[in-house]
């Protein structure tokens, strides 16, 4: 970088040359030059030269060579917008080491006019007008022209004009960019006085080394100390004598300690206060003019206010990520080689706070804490901490010593990379569950399980004083890792109203204050926990089994929400990545500022796949629950394969879904020769494509498959009584369920809709008649209640819903099963007789209101409609219903792959 000797000679030789050359009157220059230079304006050095070269140049026809060599100068010494006029964007330098010698007030016959300022000298404006406009571009110039984050501006506005009001966003991005600018007599005095502790401490610095602050910088290669620009309005407002002589003195010694001053002096006040005070350039402002010696200058306009606002947007971008202090992960984690025993607790780096690295640490004992609470606003640093968190546990615990169970409650992508994706095989080894964009039900079940997982444990630990450690040492050669539940957005669990916030409030609890001596810790991070209402009461007793707190950037009442009542300090955080580390329940003086390392994609992706190609012993991947994707029936080929084994021996099950709980397996209706065992699917069923389709028809259509599939001798019969019209039957995938079962062996036989009564009349008449098994046969019904004719009797007086029922009493015990879906409730019940239950024992209840939920299941059963999910109730088998997602529709892509498999295997 040149420095300002450098421009200075630069522009002199520049002008000299040009002057020569086309004229050969060097001389005369000089002598302009000298005239300049007797002039106070022209002491500033930089002003003098370009005073020069507009005089030179105007005077000898040189103007196009003055002004390259001017432009040159100016590009050194007012770098970027600092020395252009204003573009309609102006942009803010980015080297961190720049800063604004100079700045552009406006031009001289055609070449720029800069006046020296940070490093070198300070500007005072005389003006009756409003000087905002002309300091705001003065100002704006500075900043632009110096590194982001590396000039602070202070100020006093002693009539209220609004000084930084146009610099709020700077002052958004970094508090200490702008000092909000005092208005009284104290004020003043105060900032005075800090400016001069200020040049005091920055002398200190510099001292033996004759350099400015700016030099230093130059010297170090690196930003030491930033610069400040301080601008005092409506002097001498305020001004005590006393006041007056440190800022004279400050004037003198603030410019070389990067302090420069830009003063307004009202001109009816006492004249050129300060204009004999150091490198002081002092200008007075008149409609757009100044006066220069015998040359009147033309100023530039001040900046429109959406240059201004756009401009200061662009350099508190900047600022805010070039402040922003950050910590490598690969640097935190560099002897990691997943050799760590869990037996006495986990113990992982997570961040820096100034040299030294933060480990977090989970245990039982007395010195350890189990379980952590992490809040933050959006974007400031949350997912990237849990991201940090799990990876930091894999690459220092085998699967043997650490088990995680991850849970997203929102439809964050966190923990997507951590199963199986198609571009990557490989998986986290320590990750037994993952659920993404996982509702509450799954968060529950995953609760549950990990609560039966909880008492267990007891069993085995309690007899040995209720320690994990003991017990692991009492019987060597033990794998019972530490489990980690990490909750991410843990505040949907309790959004409702309802039983099963309930229970999550009940399992939160145990986990938590029981947990910690069998080696089970919760991590739940939300963004808010201020509006948990459903522990509001049990927020004490839970919170306070939560002792490590991690606070990012929030609001007071968040952090006072996460820390403690006498805690805001979260919200004093500056930088996104940096918390608060508490592990005192939030106790302010326990409070640690750490900066938590920077999770990065390829880091990450490292230590999945180190941790993967390590996984000795566990072999079985994460279950995942996606819980916005319908379930595929070719998804569930183990379990059938598995049911298709058993087959011979018991009742044939009837895939429909995958019920919500854990271990997460498909599920469905076992249809033995016990009167009942039926299936009803009731409800529109959905036909919305993004919502996986009609998802009633979907879950028959895998029933269907998933029984013939467990016939392995071919000894069913399978009909379709058919209501769908033409359209819809090719849309829902029913063609493709009859090639399918084609394929598979089992052809179908449909029924179209008008034949449908006939149909159950002669089925009930043959299964009336028949005295013993006829043989397995699985009858599909679909859309049912669209059926005409099921209430008119035909030749025997019979009806097709008296037919129906006829099937649905005597069907079972001869092998006979319907499988029917109805959209209306009503009509189910119309085709049934009073109390359907009796003769259906199984209901699938896609798209149903909570009302018709009550009058099937009972009145305690809570149930909220919604894409991708049905409450299926088997009677016979579990007391209460379960939440499924039910399986998605037939395609050519699900077909081919079911076919793929080698069911004889
Ligand atoms: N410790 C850090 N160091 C550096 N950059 C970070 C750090 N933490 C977060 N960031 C940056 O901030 C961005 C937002 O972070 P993150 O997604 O973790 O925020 P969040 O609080 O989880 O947001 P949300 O609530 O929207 O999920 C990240 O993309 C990353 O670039």
């Amino acid at each position: 970088m040149p420095t300002t000797g450098d421009a200075l000679a630069l522009a002199a030789t520049g002008l000299r040359t040009a002057a020569a050359r086309a004229l050969g009157v060097l001389a005369a220059a000089d002598r302009t030059a000298e005239v300049a230079h007797t002039d106070r304006v022209a002491e500033a050095g930089v002003a003098r030269g370009m005073a020069t070269a507009g005089i030179a140049a105007r005077g000898r026809q040189a103007a196009g060579e003055a002004r390259r060599a001017c432009r040159a100068a100016v590009a050194a010494l007012a770098p970027g917008a600092a020395g252009a006029p204003w573009g309609s964007d102006p942009t803010p330098v980015t080297d961190p080491l720049a800063y604004s010698h100079c700045v552009r007030i406006g031009e001289l016959d055609g070449v720029p006019l800069l006046v020296p300022l940070l490093d070198r000298a300070s500007l005072t404006a005389y003006t009756s007008e409003s000087p905002l406009g002309f300091l705001h571009g003065v100002t704006l110039r500075a900043l632009l022209g110096t590194g982001p984050g590396q000039l602070a501006l202070s100020g006093f506005d002693p009539l209220l004009r609004g000084l930084f009001a146009p610099f709020a966003e700077l002052r958004q991005a970094d508090p200490d960019l702008v000092e909000a600018p005092g208005a009284s007599e104290a004020d003043l005095g105060d900032l005075l006085g800090r400016l001069s502790e200020d040049v005091r401490r920055i002398t200190d610095l510099r001292r033996g080394r004759g350099v400015t602050l700016g030099g230093l910088r130059t010297a170090a290669g690196r930003p030491v100390e930033m610069f400040r620009l301080v601008v005092l309005l409506d002097l001498p407002h305020g001004l005590t004598p006393a006041l007056s002589s440190t800022l004279r003195a400050l004037l003198r010694a603030g410019p070389a300690c990067g302090i420069s001053f830009l003063l307004h002096l009202d001109p009816a006040g006492p004249s050129d206060l300060f204009g004999d005070v150091g490198d002081t350039v002092t200008i007075g402002v008149s409609e757009g003019w100044s006066r220069l010696p015998g040359t009147p200058v033309r100023l530039d306009q001040p900046p429109a206010s959406r240059i201004l606002t756009g401009a200061v947007g662009a350099a508190a971008r900047l600022a805010r990520a070039a402040a922003a202090p950050s910590v490598r992960f690969a640097e935190l984690l560099a002897t990691a080689d997943a050799t760590r025993s869990s037996v006495d607790g986990i113990s992982v780096p997570i961040g820096m706070d100034g040299a030294t690295v933060v480990e977090l640490s989970l245990g039982d004992e007395r010195d350890q804490r189990h379980n952590v609470l992490v809040t933050g606003a959006v974007g400031q640093g949350k997912s990237n901490f849990l991201k940090v968190l799990v990876h930091a546990v894999a690459a220092y615990y085998a699967p043997s010593q650490v088990s995680l169970y991850l849970l997203d409650l929102k439809d964050g992508v966190s923990f997507y990379p951590l199963a199986a994706t198609p571009d990557s095989p490989d998986w986290l080894p320590q990750a037994r569950v993952i659920g993404l964009e996982s509702d509450r039900e799954f968060a529950v079940a995953a609760l549950d399980y990990l609560f039966g997982e909880f008492e267990r444990r007891s069993v085995l630990i309690r007899p040995h004083g209720d320690n994990l450690a003991t017990y692991l040492r009492a019987v060597p050669g033990t794998v019972l890792p530490r489990i980690v539940v990490v909750i991410d957005e843990f505040q949907v669990l309790f959004e409702e109203t309802d039983a099963l916030t309930d229970r999550a409030v009940e399992l939160v609890e145990r986990l938590a204050r029981r947990g910690r001596a069998y080696g089970i810790h919760l991590v739940l991070a939300s963004q808010t926990i201020s509006g948990i209402t459903a522990l509001l009461g049990k927020q004490d007793g839970i919170y306070a089994q939560f002792p490590i707190r991690i606070a990012f950037k929030n609001s007071a009442g968040e952090s006072r929400a996460i820390l403690d009542a006498q805690n805001p300090d979260a919200a004093h955080l500056r930088y996104r990545g940096e918390a608060i580390v508490n592990l005192d329940f939030g106790q302010r003086a326990a409070n640690r500022r750490v900066v938590i390392a920077a999770g990065e994609d390829t880091e990450l992706r490292n230590i999945r796949h180190t941790a993967w190609t390590r996984r000795t012993g566990c072999d079985e991947p994460p279950v995942v629950f996606a819980g916005g994707r319908p379930a595929q029936l070719a998804d569930a080929a183990d379990e059938l394969l598995r049911l298709r084994a058993a087959a011979p021996d018991g009742p044939r099950v009837a895939l429909l879904g995958l019920p919500i709980a854990l271990p997460l397996r498909p599920g469905g209706v076992a249809l033995s020769a016990e009167p009942g065992r039926h299936l009803a699917v009731l409800g529109s069923g959905g036909r919305r494509a993004e919502a996986g389709g009609n998802l009633a028809v979907g879950a028959l259509q895998a029933a269907a498959v998933s029984l013939a599939l467990q016939h392995p001798a071919g000894d069913a019969t399978f009909t379709l009584l058919n209501g769908l019209g033409a359209a819809e039957f090719t849309g829902s995938g029913t063609d493709e369920l009859l090639r399918l079962m084609e394929l598979l062996g089992y052809p179908v036989r449909t029924i179209a809709a008008p034949d449908v009564p006939d149909a159950l009349r002669d089925l009930a008449a043959a299964l009336a008649a028949s005295t013993s098994a006829a043989g397995p046969h699985y009858v599909v019904g679909l859309a049912l209640d669209r059926i005409r004719g099921m209430d008119t009797p035909g030749e025997d007086f019979v009806t097709g819903a008296d037919a129906l029922r006829t099937v649905l009493r005597a069907g079972p015990v001869c092998g006979t099963h319907l499988l029917g879906w109805w959209t209306s409730v009503g009509t189910y019940r119309s085709h049934l007789s009073f109390d359907p239950s009796v003769e259906i024992d199984a209901i699938l209840a896609v798209r149903v209101s909570q009302r018709d939920i009550v009058d099937l299941m009972g009145h305690t059963v809570t149930w909220t409609p919604r894409d991708n999910r049905a409450l299926f109730h088997d009677r016979h088998e579990h007391a209460e219903p379960v939440t499924v997602v039910p399986m998605a529709p037939l395609d050519r892509r699900t077909a081919s792959a079911l076919l793929r498999v080698d069911w004889n295997a």
